[in-house]
């Protein structure tokens, strides 16, 4: 099948190290920055840190190493993630036909194709996305679909790629749920017993595209500390790539180069709780893109397992800071996903058992909040 590479944006430098810098000056999210191979070891003080980063804002960078005497999971993320944002170039350059042949809409699934345009029902400036995503089920990459969605050739010839890229995602996600299970006195091989990766599941990897604007590139907006009425306006103005929301599953690992990531204010601007909608403005602050690592995060699932101890943080992709607004922005992501199957509860020593109109699984779940976004998705029989 051909597909073609003809641009509109300007060409995008390949090496990351030769992207325009991420600015100084905005405000950004003071996350951690953890070692793979420390956890990976099991090391008290890398747990501890891990710890601390998910029970308060729910987001941490994980140092992927590269100096690993054999080649491990980190390895294999690292240069996966740097091949699949080269394959996203070509991806979201196929013609306009073939990305809508592979369109979630179409197939009223959650895995395919997103086209930009969408409005989240809950956004008050019923603004349109920018945002364009190609959502690969692992279960679909791993040959264990059972509604295949018909990714076009040049996806389909990535599989090898997409599937030694998603293996290595899960064993590292597995191992900070088994972190967090034994911290959460969770049994040890309950929750990797909910994430089996041979077991049908929401588990994807997500490349995203965001178009570069060359007019943005100067202006760069800041958040502040209060909400005036000029920054209501600012937000009404802001384009959307990604919209709010907090992620779905159990754990998300990230990998983008330019920013444009925002993660939620923890401690909502010290007004005491007193942010609403309206006012929001304020509370979002930048993630800023570190080389040679993956950001992670934990989702809503992992959230009621731990019930409610771990935080599912919001976050948003808007353009990307500086003289990056003129760039094209990607970014690979996957989402470790309980299976299809598995109850969201509470699973902490002690617990009570949901009533039973509230014992969701985890596909009605995550079918309900993927409509919630805007997406056209199958109803639940
Ligand atoms: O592109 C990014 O940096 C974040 C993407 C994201 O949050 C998502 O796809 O859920
Ligand atoms: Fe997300």
């Amino acid at each position: 099948m051909p597909h073609s590479t003809t641009a509109a944006a300007p060409a995008r430098p390949r090496t990351p190290s030769s992207l325009p810098p991420f600015p100084s000056g905005l405000p950004e999210a003071p996350i951690q920055r953890i070692s793979l191979e420390q956890l990976m070891r099991r090391e008290p003080a890398a747990e501890q840190e891990l710890w601390e980063a998910c029970h308060t804002r729910g987001f941490f960078y994980l140092d992927l190493g590269g100096g690993e005497p054999e080649p491990g999971p980190g390895l294999t993320l690292a240069s996966g993630a740097d091949e699949l944002e080269r394959l996203s170039h070509g991806a979201f350059r196929l013609p306009a036909e073939t990305k809508q042949a592979a369109a979630m809409a179409r197939w009223r699934s959650l895995f395919g194709y997103k086209g930009p345009g969408i409005v989240a029902k809950e956004d008050p400036h019923r603004r349109r996305d920018v945002g364009e995503f190609w959502n690969l089920s692992k279960d679909d990459v791993l040959g264990q679909s059972s509604h295949p969605v018909a990714y076009p050739e040049l996806l389909q010839e990535a599989r090898p790629l997409l599937a030694d890229f998603m293996r290595a995602a899960h064993e590292v996600g597995l191992l900070v749920l088994e972190i967090l299970a034994t911290r959460l006195g969770i049994p040890a091989g309950q929750l990797a017993s909910k994430h089996r990766l041979d077991q049908p599941s929401g588990d994807h990897v997500r490349l995203t595209y965001g178009p570069g604007n060359p007019e943005a590139a100067t202006t760069t907006a800041t958040a502040t500390a209060t909400a005036t009425a000029a920054q209501i306006k600012e937000e009404a103005d802001t384009r959307i790539t990604t919209f709010a929301h907090t992620d779905f599953g159990s754990v998300t690992l990230l990998f983008n180069w330019l920013g444009g990531l925002q993660i939620e204010n923890h401690d909502d601007g010290g007004d005491g709780g007193k942010t609403t909608a309206a006012t929001a403005t304020k509370s979002w602050e930048w993630v800023r893109p570190v080389p040679g690592h993956a950001i992670c995060n934990l989702g809503d699932a992992m959230r009621e397992f731990a019930g409610g101890r771990v935080a599912s943080g919001r976050h948003r992709v808007v353009a990307a800071p500086g003289a990056q607004a003129a760039l094209d922005r990607y970014s690979v992501v996957y989402f470790v996903r309980p299976e299809d199957s598995v109850v969201l509860e509470d699973l902490t020593p002690g617990a009570a058992r949901k009533p039973e109109a509230e014992r969701w699984t985890a596909v009605r779940w995550i079918e309900e909040r993927s409509r919630a976004l805007g997406n056209d998705i199958r109803k639940n029989d």
